[in-house]
């Protein structure tokens, strides 16, 4: 019988006070729902990923105004040419045709699209103004990326890894997942990541377990964030 079959017994846990924090989330809140349609690239709102080629962040991406029907104005209001202009992330919003400039909702940029109409305009505005003010982007790669690994990646190098990851500047990383080494073997060595990683300083180092064998062992690793995945497999 799949430990996945036999009741939780909640009650059984140690005691919560070794835990900062207990996230539950199902495997359809795993994948939550993301805007990433509306970038030009991979911009999830949920803060999951923002692949950094095509980040949500303005002025990032070098678009010259001959790409995209529209001319903007710089910040001075004076019309830059392509060259000079201000690069931004335009994204496109694919529930409805045309572009919308994320200047939109940035005071002090006008844009003045050759061929916008007032529905589009309607729409950005009021959709840009929908967007969060602030993005938590989680590092997940240590964990969702390892785990699929062809190879197993030594355990020096997993903590390595966690260890850029967090002088780049990210403050939440994904570190392992207290799973059976039958399922993932790619992360048999999750004990030995968490005892590595969890006093690392500036940042949170959540795991993932399916179960209560993996929630114990997790604790006992020393890991302060536990999420509890649901898994069919
Ligand atoms: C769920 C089970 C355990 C059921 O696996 P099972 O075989 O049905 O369960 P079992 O209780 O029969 O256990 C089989 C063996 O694994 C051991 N075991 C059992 N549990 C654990 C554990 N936690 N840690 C270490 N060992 C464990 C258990 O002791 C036993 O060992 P044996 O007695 O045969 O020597 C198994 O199917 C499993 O571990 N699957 C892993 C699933 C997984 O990791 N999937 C990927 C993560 S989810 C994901 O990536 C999506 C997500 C989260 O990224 C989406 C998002 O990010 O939003």
């Amino acid at each position: 019988m799949s430990s996945l079959e036999e009741p939780l017994g909640l009650d059984k846990l140690p005691s919560m006070s070794t835990i900062d924090r207990i996230q539950r989330f199902s495997s359809g809140a795993c994948c939550r729902p993301s805007v990433d349609n509306l970038g030009m690239g991979n911009c999830f709102i949920d803060g999951r990923s923002c692949s950094t080629s095509n980040s949500c962040n303005e002025d990032n991406e070098e678009y010259t105004a001959e790409t995209f029907p529209w001319k903007r104005q710089t910040r001075n209001g004076s019309r830059g040419d392509s060259s000079s202009q201000k690069t931004m992330t335009i994204r496109r919003n694919s529930m409805k045709s045309g572009m919308i400039d994320n200047s939109l909702h940035t005071p002090g940029y006008q844009y003045s699209p050759k061929h916008n109409n007032k529905e589009t305009q309607d729409m950005a505005y009021k959709f840009m103004n929908g967007m969060p003010k602030f993005v938590k982007i989680v590092e997940v790669g240590p964990r969702d990326g390892l785990q699929n690994e062809k190879n197993i990646v030594p355990t020096s190098v997993k903590i390595e890894l966690i260890h850029r990851l967090a002088s780049s500047g990210l403050s939440v990383i994904e570190a392992t997942s207290f799973v059976s080494p039958k399922w993932v073997p790619q992360l048999a060595d999750a004990k030995d990541v968490m005892q590595a990683v969890k006093n690392l300083g500036g940042i949170r180092s959540p795991v993932l377990t399916p179960n209560l064998k993996g929630f114990e062992a997790a604790i006992a690793a020393g890991a302060r964030e536990i999420a509890v995945f649901c898994s069919s497999l």
